[in-house]
């Protein structure tokens, strides 16, 4: 039987669908109908009924494959439909992908796993053709459920690889082979290099995505973010360095003494002056000092760490990266998601442009030959996401006697419990310098009391707290609008609301990755091009509906928590919280992808008495702290919870200071009974 919530469908992002929906309002039961209309002109239909579930298509394709029962997932079930890659890749051209792999599909291909399709044939792969397919299937991957996305929820991510895309098409033989079930069946007959030889510990099915290379042409390195008409407005926000002997802030670039690349370096980014963050920042990390920064979003934090830590190396002169098959980098950053860690090498690798350091990026999703191949080139800034940093330094290709700096961006986040384990891991590898003989540097919008102690302990004693603005408040150049909406009518709402912004590009966040699929969907029902980011998407799926928002190709991106935190996307004019997060320090990062640096924004959430209520306290507070309106409804809800629940652990009060000043959590409040909720629903993402 199908069970709750017993399907799973990927919204494609450069379609348009047209849809008939069977589903109860609530999508979590029943079955499932819908229609995709390729941008090539093929049209699909999607059905799942309550035992096999098919999956067939009126276009001339003729398409007609068998998707499996699911029940793969641990209870969640279901079938998971990844067409999407393969309308908007592979359909022009080579019509669809999924022809390839037809006849197989009804061999029942998709029962029970949470695959189906799967394209793997991502450009690079294409181009290294057969050859480069076996090598890859090295086995290096273990099971993707023991990549840390499984949690227990069992299945594999079978089926098929029909491995075509634009690029593998041309090359046939990169097509359709059939890599479902076991990929391990490859890689008996690999001939896998070294790396991935020694990669394969866990035999079965590998990822064997490799991400498209970085530009190389200097406009696209150089792109800019435009800085907006509140830009100058910073310079008002209050700033708070506390600690002993901190340093003179600096007030322009010039002053931060960067040598000739790195001035340059800034000047072709588009830099002007410092922001506050970089004014405080830059000097206190040059002249050796820990730092937890506090900062509001979209403020600069990133150039404020990267830039003293290149000026270092420039200074002291680190050693010209070269291949050796173990690495010594002099500084790792590390960052929840695969995408901001992605999003920092390339600020890394911008600033670095034209020196002889190298940065180097590894996360999970991709193939691990194919990121220690990178690392061994030569790397001087390490910078991953803890898993996948803590395999490779595992691996011993990577040692730690050279390190100087540890990067810690969303330091809260990774420190609180999602990832504490891996952080204490990785400052207790073996050959990690202490922190007496390291610099430690920590960065965020949002940093907890209880976090802050936490982190001291990462800390040199004497370390620096610096503040600009309130600690955890919101960026005030976002307009905030709280909307009382009860669960039913939140996709009425949504679709209202997405009429308004038209083609502007905006961000809608959803608490777990089922509604993330099932409002992408229901988005492109409605003719509205959307894509969706989260993290059940293959990798490649989820670079490639960054990149399509990024572009405009598509205006509306449905995210969760995934995409809460970092992500510096221009001209996203809107954040919509369909459903509401459950900490503030979530909601304050959530919105804070809109109104960056100087820019303007809007950022709309849908509160559901239901339930929200438990937010309500801490987002008055948020909504007042940033000059907003706060409707007369939310004060009385947060008025009537605070006298009926006291302080709810969702609705944990940011800090407004230092915590080595005495605690700043509200007096009239009792202490949070248990630690916060990570922020991250449960049920939701695999962070790495
Ligand atoms: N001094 C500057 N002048 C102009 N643009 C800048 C400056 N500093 C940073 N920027 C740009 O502002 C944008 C936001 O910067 P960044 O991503 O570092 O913000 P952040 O504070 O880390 O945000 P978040 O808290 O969301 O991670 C980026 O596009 C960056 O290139």
């Amino acid at each position: 039987m199908l069970q709750p919530g017993g399907f799973k469908m990927v919204a494609s992002p450069v379609v348009s669908c047209n849809s008939g929906f069977g589903l109860g309002s609530s999508g979590t039961d029943g079955g499932f109908k819908s229609f995709y209309k390729g941008s090539a002109g093929n049209e699909k239909s999607n059905n799942e009924d309550s035992e096999g579930s098919s999956w067939r298509t009126s276009s001339g394709d003729g398409f007609r494959g068998r998707g499996g029962r699911g029940g793969s997932r641990g209870g969640r079930g279901g079938f998971r439909n990844t067409f999407k890659s393969e309308t908007d890749e592979n359909g022009n051209d080579e019509g669809w992908k999924a022809g390839e792999s037809r006849g197989r599909g009804r061999g029942g291909f998709r029962g029970g796993f949470r695959g189906g399709f799967r394209d793997g044939g991502d450009e690079e792969t294409g181009r290294r053709g057969f050859g480069r397919e076996t090598d890859e299937n090295g086995n290096d991957e273990g099971w993707k459920g023991g990549e840390g996305r499984g949690r227990g929820r069992g299945g594999f991510r079978g089926g098929f690889r029909d491995g075509g895309d634009e690029e593998t098409g041309k090359r046939g033989f990169g097509r359709g082979g059939f890599r479902g079930q076991n990929e391990e069946v490859f890689s008996k007959v690999s001939t896998a290099d070294k790396v991935d030889q020694e990669a394969g510990e866990n035999a079965g099915p590998k990822v064997v995505y490799v991400p498209p290379p970085p530009p190389e042409d200097e406009n696209s390195i150089f792109s800019q973010f435009a800085t907006g008409i509140n830009f100058n407005k910073y310079d008002d926000i209050p700033v708070e360095v506390s600690g002993s002997n901190a340093p003179k802030a600096i007030m322009t670039f010039d002053e931060a003494g960067l040598c000739e690349s790195l001035s340059k370096n800034v000047t072709k980014s588009g830099y002007v002056k410092p922001t506050p963050v970089q004014k405080y920042g830059i000097p206190i990390i040059s002249a050796g000092r820990d730092l937890m920064a506090c900062a509001q979003t979209g403020s600069g934090k990133t150039a404020a760490f990267l830039l003293p830590i290149l000026q270092r190396f420039m200074t002291d002169g680190v050693a010209a990266s070269k291949f050796s098959e173990v690495q010594e980098p002099e500084a790792i950053i590390v960052a929840p998601t695969r995408e901001l860690i992605n999003q920092i090498y390339l600020e890394a690798r911008k600033f670095a442009y034209g020196t002889c350091v190298r940065p180097v990026v590894v996360y999970g999703g991709i193939n691990t030959g194919y990121t220690i191949r990178e690392v061994l080139k030569g790397c001087n800034v390490l910078c991953g996401t803890p898993g996948r940093l803590l395999d490779i330094i595992g691996r011993g290709k990577v040692g730690l006697s050279k390190l100087r700096y540890l990067v810690l961006d969303e330091a809260d986040r990774m420190l609180d419990m999602g990832f504490e384990p891996d952080m204490r891991k990785l400052v207790g590898s073996p050959g990690m310098p202490a922190k007496e003989d390291r610099q430690t540097l920590m960065f965020s919008a949002t940093f907890p009391e209880e976090i802050q102690r936490l982190a001291a302990e990462f800390l040199k004693v004497d370390y620096l707290f610096l503040a600009v603005g309130v600690v955890g408040g919101a960026c005030s150049d976002v307009e905030q609008t709280i909307i009382q909406v009860d669960q039913y009518s939140k996709r009425e709402q949504l679709l209202e609301l997405l009429k308004t912004t038209g083609t502007e590009r905006t961000m809608v966040f959803v608490e777990t990755k089922r509604s993330a699929d099932f409002i992408a969907t229901f988005l492109c029902q409605e003719k509205i091009s959307t894509t969706s980011i989260h993290g059940d998407r293959e990798q490649r799926e989820r670079e490639k509906a960054l990149s399509d928002f990024r572009t405009g190709q598509c205006p509306v991106l449905v995210a969760t928590s995934v995409a809460a935190r970092g992500l510096d996307i221009e001209h996203v004019q809107h954040v919509v919280n369909f459903d509401l997060p459950s900490n503030i320090d979530e909601y304050v990062h959530r919105i804070g992808r809109t109104g960056r640096c100087g820019n303007t924004g809007r950022a709309v959430s849908f509160f559901n008495p239901e339930s929200d209520t438990p937010l309500a306290r801490s987002l008055v507070k948020v909504l007042s702290g940033a000059q907003q309106t706060v409707p007369k409804w939310l004060e009385e809800i947060a008025f009537s919870a605070h006298g009926t629940t006291g302080i709810n652990p969702r609705g944990r009060l940011f800090a407004s200071t230092d915590t080595r000043k005495g605690g700043s959590f509200r007096t009239d409040e009792p202490p949070p009974a248990s630690a916060p909720k990570p922020a991250a629903a449960a049920d939701d993402e695999e962070w790495e």
